[in-house]
């Protein structure tokens, strides 16, 4: 047995429950705001520092990615989550990026890619394999700006238009975040304005508007429509940015607290970003506060509601992420109430968490592929489960901290894909969590 955090995929992590969690942790930059940070850098064409990036897989992947575009990477010796994007001329031939199939966001290269070579050929993209996930969308954006895209089985092929675009202006028949972070990076690369309506309004779209505002762009973004429009003339220097923390993993510990009935501060988070988590915990009666840079959760001794929890994910602006839900189950399975749960944004995501939990001991309903229903308090009971996707790997963690006897959470390549090292920061809370060789 060993508590390295260097681990390989064949081994799995050991929890049992213990003492509540208490103390003070700083989550990681978000890898969700880190890869379209990566990609916009690229498609500017100038040179970035990102700070605050995670040392996670996917960020890895991209960074790779990046350098097999021809792109200057590096990494600060001192701190390794300092990157510095070094921009590239025009390059002749598009680069094989076999390793694009092995992340989802690999489609946010497409802009940069346009910009250097003219065109992009890229597999389709992976990631969590959370049901069937489509980029009509993103093809949909590309023909706006008048590229003619390519579709075959093992990927797509984007050409750029042969002319200059002047203005273009896209309507969204949903609010996809990937395809709005793309119809942006699209207007970046081609210097042009951008009206986008019906845009997805997730702090990781708010954040490259942000980034763009850093560079000279004008743009302003609510929850009707994004707009864009390019600086005047002059020196591009070069632009320093930081990778906001990452809202995801701060829910996880502050559910992974709030089922020890612990009390601890989460830093590094902004407010605003976990807000729908917030409402949720306060709906369930667990004290949570976010502050400016924090997240504080005082569950000892607290008076539960009783009230059942509605947890739909949603695109829609202010709802709830759909990343925020396997922790947040799990904490509902372990209060009081009839508790309903839906992610149809994600459809395979119940498919991979509800049969692990439910080898925990858990009953849930399972109403369709995408919508389920379970009673609490619910005693869960430690066995083998397995991690089939970075936020049911993460939900599986916090159980196990409440599941009697030992939980051994196997696929640990899935986790690490999104959290540099959760365990870790679970231990310095206090968790009883080892790896072990599965
Ligand atoms: C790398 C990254 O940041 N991933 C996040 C991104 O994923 P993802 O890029 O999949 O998210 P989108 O918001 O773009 O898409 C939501 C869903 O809409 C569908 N869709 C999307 C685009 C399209 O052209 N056609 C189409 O059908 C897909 O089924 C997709 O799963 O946002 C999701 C929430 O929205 C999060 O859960 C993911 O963690
Ligand atoms: C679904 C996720 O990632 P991806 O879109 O990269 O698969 C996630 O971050 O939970």
């Amino acid at each position: 047995m060993t508590t390295s955090s260097a681990v390989s995929a064949a081994e799995a992590i050991a929890i049992r429950p213990g003492e509540p969690l208490v103390g003070t942790v700083r989550v990681d930059g978000s890898k969700n705001a880190a890869l379209p940070l990566l990609a916009a850098a690229a498609a500017l064409s100038r040179l970035v520092h990102l700070s605050n990036v995670p040392q996670c897989q996917d960020v890895r992947t991209m960074l790779a990615l990046l350098r097999q575009c021809g792109y200057g990477i590096a990494r600060s010796t001192t701190n390794p989550e300092e990157v510095v994007i070094q921009p590239i001329s025009a390059a002749s031939e598009p680069p094989e990026l076999a390793d694009a199939a092995s992340i989802r966001a690999s489609y946010y290269l497409v802009p940069a890619l346009l910009a250097s070579c003219g065109q992009a050929r890229l597999p389709w993209p992976g990631g969590c394999p959370v049901g069937e996930r489509g980029m009509d969308l993103h093809f949909r954006v590309y023909e706006a700006f008048g590229d003619q895209v390519l579709l075959d089985s093992v990927g797509y092929h984007v050409h750029r238009a042969a002319g200059r675009t002047r203005a273009v202006e896209i309507t969204l028949p949903f609010r996809s975040r990937g395809a709005s972070v793309a119809a942006i990076l699209r207007a970046v690369v081609e210097g042009c304005p951008l009206t986008l309506i019906q845009p997805n309004a997730s702090p990781e779209v708010a954040e490259i508007l942000a980034f763009l505002r850093g560079a000279g762009w004008d743009t302003y973004g609510d929850e009707n429509v994004v707009s864009l429009v390019p600086p005047g003339g002059g020196e591009a220097g070069s632009l320093a940015w930081e990778v906001p923390g990452d809202k995801v993993e701060a829910v996880t510990l502050a559910c992974a607290v709030a089922v020890t009935r612990g009390c601890a501060v989460i830093k590094g988070v902004h407010a605003a970003d976990v807000q729908p988590a917030m409402e949720a915990f306060a709906w369930l009666g667990i004290p949570a506060h976010a502050g400016a840079d924090t997240v504080t959760v005082q569950a000892i001794d607290t008076q539960l509601t009783g009230q059942p929890l509605r947890a739909i994910a949603s695109l829609s602006p202010g709802g709830l992420d759909a990343d925020f839900e396997p922790s947040l189950m799990v904490l509902a399975l372990g209060t009081p109430g009839v508790h309903l749960f839906g992610d149809a944004i994600n459809p395979g995501r119940h498919g991979n968490l509800i049969p692990q939990l439910a080898r925990l001991g858990a009953a849930i309903e399972q109403l369709s592929a995408t919508h389920c229903r379970f009673s609490g308090p619910q005693r869960l009971v430690g066995t083998r489960v397995t991690a089939n996707d970075i936020r049911s790997g993460s939900a599986l963690i916090v159980a196990g901290l409440t599941a009697a006897g030992v939980t051994t959470v196997k696929g640990l390549a899935q986790l690490r894909r999104g959290h540099a090292n959760l365990p870790r920061k679970l231990r310095q809370l206090g968790a009883d969590i080892t790896v072990d060789v599965a």
